[in-house]
């Protein structure tokens, strides 16, 4: 971690600490748990939020109290900047709610929330200096509210809690189970589902968004839309993911189901113990007394005559008891060579949705939800370093994420293009991309648009000037380190806000207008060829 990154990561962790205590926990969940640091500078601070409407919440309410938490943090008064990373909370309306007693009943209910790991950032304290540290801290912090008369709901009643234990020295990687590793089991049923995979952790695009959104109906109202749901793909594009989040979402709705996952490898070799035992019946039992049955790839059925036979007759019990079947596999079910023309006309009286490869948006979202939930602060740069360079599989792009914060964890480094480059030399043996940097990225925009380089930084204000130079403050601020008041400067001495509005607009717009985001696409690809 750079000593930047490291003082960042510190100071905010010390003002979560005491917005912790001053909010009431719905409200710090929902609001602030999701945040995290993006960079600071002097006296500027970023922070990303998961959605717009996070965004703007905070900018109309919390400002204050988050001032004022890190004001306590590091007795300096900072200006907060939010910044909008668009990151998929699900479950959540786009509408902020108004009444603050009743949001926060809402969402202690509804709203699921990943919790960022508290393993991953150094404090300088030992827990009992940070203990006494802490409650001096949150003293002058409630005092400084209190002088605000800008208390947040249950905060003056608070004594400040025990101390939050001072997190780990080093950043872990997370290890990937392997396919048939269990994860965790829920009581009652006999499988395992890994609690990663939830729908709240699952970056939606448009590679995506069909087999998603299918994947919410069926798990809301399992048995009664599409029976059986068939999901298709190549490898490593969530498919699993996907299973997972459907099965932990029926067995919140309904503790009651049983809900079993398996992967077909794993039922074809019970069906061969279950042989080997002389007691096939015990299997038929096992898999016809289910509520929603779960089969991950198929395709390894193929050429298994005698487990197709018996997944057959597994298939048509559950299906006429109308229990819920979903099956994925790496190919459609008229693709699978060798499978049961029974077999196959089954899959088909259900849905079939595919999952595609990602856009490079979807990557980059992937990565930096990755990194959010591990609340690691890794640069643009290097996000679309690695999202430009992996365009087939989602677990390559996790892997080469946590193989550049391993490497930086144990060479104790800061995780910048350099470390990246060298971290995934075997990965990527074309090395380090092109430097970018603002000027090459005004000099491509204005170009593309038949602009002069001045423009970029004149005071014109005409569409055919405003709008290229919006586009190149979006792509300055995707695709450099650039802090927002530089990025300002650089375009002719304009206010921060002024960029804020410009990414916050194409990154709307480009979502709505294929033109844009097709010129947008074409713009990266040659700024950094
Ligand atoms: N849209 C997504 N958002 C977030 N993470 C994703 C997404 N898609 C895939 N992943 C992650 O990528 C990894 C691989 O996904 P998964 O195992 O579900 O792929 P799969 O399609 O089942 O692959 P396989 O064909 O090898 O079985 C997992 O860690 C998963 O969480």
């Amino acid at each position: 971690m750079s000593a930047d990154t490291a003082y960042m990561a510190s100071i905010w962790q010390q003002a979560l600490i005491h917005m912790k205590k001053a909010f009431i926990k719905p409200l710090f969940e929902t609001w602030i748990k999701s945040t995290m640091p993006l960079s600071i500078n002097d006296n500027v601070i970023e922070i990303g939020t998961p959605k717009q409407f996070v965004k703007e919440w905070l900018e109309s309410r919390y400002v204050p109290v988050i001032k004022a938490a890190l004001k306590a943090a590091a007795n300096k008064d900072f200006e907060v900047i939010f910044i909008n990373m668009d990151i998929e909370m699900e479950g959540v309306e786009e509408t902020p709610l108004l009444d603050v007693d009743t949001e926060a009943d809402v969402l202690a209910e509804d709203i699921p929330f990943t919790t960022p790991a508290k393993d991953t950032l150094s404090l300088p304290q030992s827990p009992a200096q940070q203990e006494a540290e802490d409650d001096i801290n949150h003293n002058d912090f409630l005092k400084y509210l209190d002088d605000m008369g800008d208390i947040p709901e249950a905060a003056a009643s608070l004594s400040p809690a025990a101390a939050v234990p001072a997190p780990q020295t080093t950043i872990q990687p997370e290890k990937r189970p392997s396919r048939n590793q269990p994860y965790y089991t829920i009581p009652g049923d006999d499988f395992n589902l890994n609690p990663k995979y939830v729908f709240s952790t699952f970056v939606i695009g448009n590679s995506n968004r069909l087999a998603h959104a299918a994947s919410l109906a069926v798990s809301e109202a399992p048995a009664q839309v599409y029976n059986p749901f068939f999901i298709y793909g190549g490898v490593g594009l969530g498919k699993t993911h996907l299973m997972h989040a459907i099965g932990h979402r029926i067995k919140e709705n309904n503790p009651n189901m049983k809900v079993v996952y398996i992967s077909s490898e794993k039922f074809t070799n019970e069906l061969i113990n279950s042989i080997i035992s002389g007691n096939p019946e015990s299997f038929r039992q096992r898999y016809r007394y289910i509520d929603v049955l779960l089969v991950d790839d198929i395709q390894f059925l193929s050429k298994k005559e005698h487990t197709q036979e018996e997944f057959f007759h597994t298939f048509n019990t559950l299906h006429e008891a109308n229990k819920q079947i979903i099956i994925s596999s790496d190919r459609p079910p008229r693709e699978i060579q060798t499978l049961e023309d029974r077999l196959r006309s089954r899959f088909e009286w259900g849905l079939i949705t595919d999952i595609q490869t990602p856009d490079l948006e979807t990557r980059i979202a992937v990565l930096r939800k990755k990194a959010m939930m591990e609340s690691l602060s890794v640069p643009n740069e290097v996000v679309v370093y690695i999202a430009s360079r992996i365009e087939n599989n989602i677990r390559e792009l996790e892997g080469a994420l946590i193989r550049v914060i391993a490497y930086a964890s144990l060479n104790n480094q800061p995780i910048d293009i350099d470390l990246a480059t060298e971290a995934l030399k075997d990965i990527f043996p074309n090395g380090r991309p092109k430097q970018v940097t603002t000027d090459l990225i005004q000099e491509i925009v204005a170009g593309h648009f038949k602009l002069k380089l001045e423009d970029m930084s004149a005071k014109k204000r005409t569409r055919n000037v405003a709008y290229p130079r919006q586009i190149a403050m979006y792509l300055c601020r995707e695709l450099t380190e650039t802090s927002l008041p530089k990025i300002g400067e650089i375009f002719g001495g304009r206010d921060h806000t002024t960029v804020i509005h410009a990414h916050d607009k194409i990154s709307r717009e480009k979502n709505m207008d294929a033109k844009l985001n097709n010129t947008l696409k074409d713009l990266i690809k040659r700024i950094e060829s």
